[in-house]
């Protein structure tokens, strides 16, 4: 387990780029056969994927030492998106087939929860937040359906995406997660511009569905003392509640976006605007 310690805006503004992506940058989120996991101490969230090939995986078998419990969710919920090929997740013994772009909520207190692929030869890709829970909502399995896309943005602003809520009040409870998946259309770069904080909630973004020659520059810090961290496919960046989290990519890419905190209203966002920017 990869554990981040959370970082004061002081701090943060003095870092060089390899400090920054130290601090900020989840490099690689899968691994074959196996669960990756970073804990953060902000908000405590856990951020990882789960690629399983020829065998199964099972989720925190090996953490219950250092998180303090007796299994992995005991104390948490666990959202989880598909970005792969046709998988499943067994929870308890009662398995849930999630497909491409479908998700799954797991409340507090399963204990045994195994990931598979349908095949080898194109794998399920689960990527994963978890969260401190103090109840239990039921397990539920989401698809794209579910998740109200909304379109927004303009050509003329390379802003036009589609923001899609999978785990949001309004499709399912959960205890403090957030998760939900934006698609820019293609020719269209920009995300979360005009951008936002939201002191809080912290957030976590993970891109995908990039080529190797892509890259996104995802912009963060304080709005009058930004910084970018050059992320590739299949990255995730921790954005603390102090920091804007938005990003250019030298072509289109969809990211998965992840919170945690204070509150679960979506549209809660201190806006900055442009001329406010440093
Ligand atoms: O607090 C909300 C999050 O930053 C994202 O949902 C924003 C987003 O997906 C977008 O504007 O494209
Ligand atoms: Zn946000």
């Amino acid at each position: 387990m990869d554990v981040r310690q959370s970082i004061h805006s002081e701090h943060a503004k003095q870092l060089d780029t390899t400090q920054l992506r130290r601090e900020f940058l989840i490099e690689k989120i899968f691994e074959a056969d196996q669960y990756t996991m970073v804990y953060s101490h902000i908000d405590r969230i856990i951020v990882g994927g789960v690629m399983p090939l020829a065998q199964t995986v099972t989720i925190g078998t090996e953490v219950g030492k250092q998180l303090g419990v007796s299994y992995f969710l005991e104390r948490r919920e666990l959202g989880v998106i598909n970005i792969g090929g046709a998988g499943t997740i067994t929870v308890d013994g009662q398995c849930y087939e999630i497909g491409t772009e479908e998700a799954l909520y797991v409340g507090k207190g399963a204990r045994d929860i195994v990931f598979a692929s349908v095949s080898a030869d194109k794998p399920a890709r689960f990527y994963y937040n978890c969260a401190p829970a103090h109840t239990t909502y039921p397990t539920k399995k989401i698809t794209p359906a579910d998740a109200s896309p909304q379109t927004l943005g303009d050509p003329a602003t390379s802003n036009r995406r589609t923001i899609n809520k999978y785990m949001v009040p309004d499709v399912l409870q959960t205890c403090q997660l957030s998760m939900g998946l934006t698609r820019l259309e293609e020719g269209n770069l920009w995300n979360t511009m005009p951008c936002h904080t939201h002191e809080r909630r912290m957030e976590v973004y993970f891109y995908f569905d990039m080529d190797e020659d892509t890259c996104v520059f995802h912009m963060m810090g304080q709005p009058q003392e930004t910084r970018h961290i050059v992320v590739r496919n299949e990255q995730a960046v921790i954005s603390p509640s102090w920091s804007i989290h938005s990003g250019v990519g030298t072509r289109r890419y969809t990211f998965i976006w992840g919170m945690v905190g204070e509150n679960q209203v979506f549209d809660d966002m201190d806006h900055v605007a442009a001329q406010d920017l440093r």
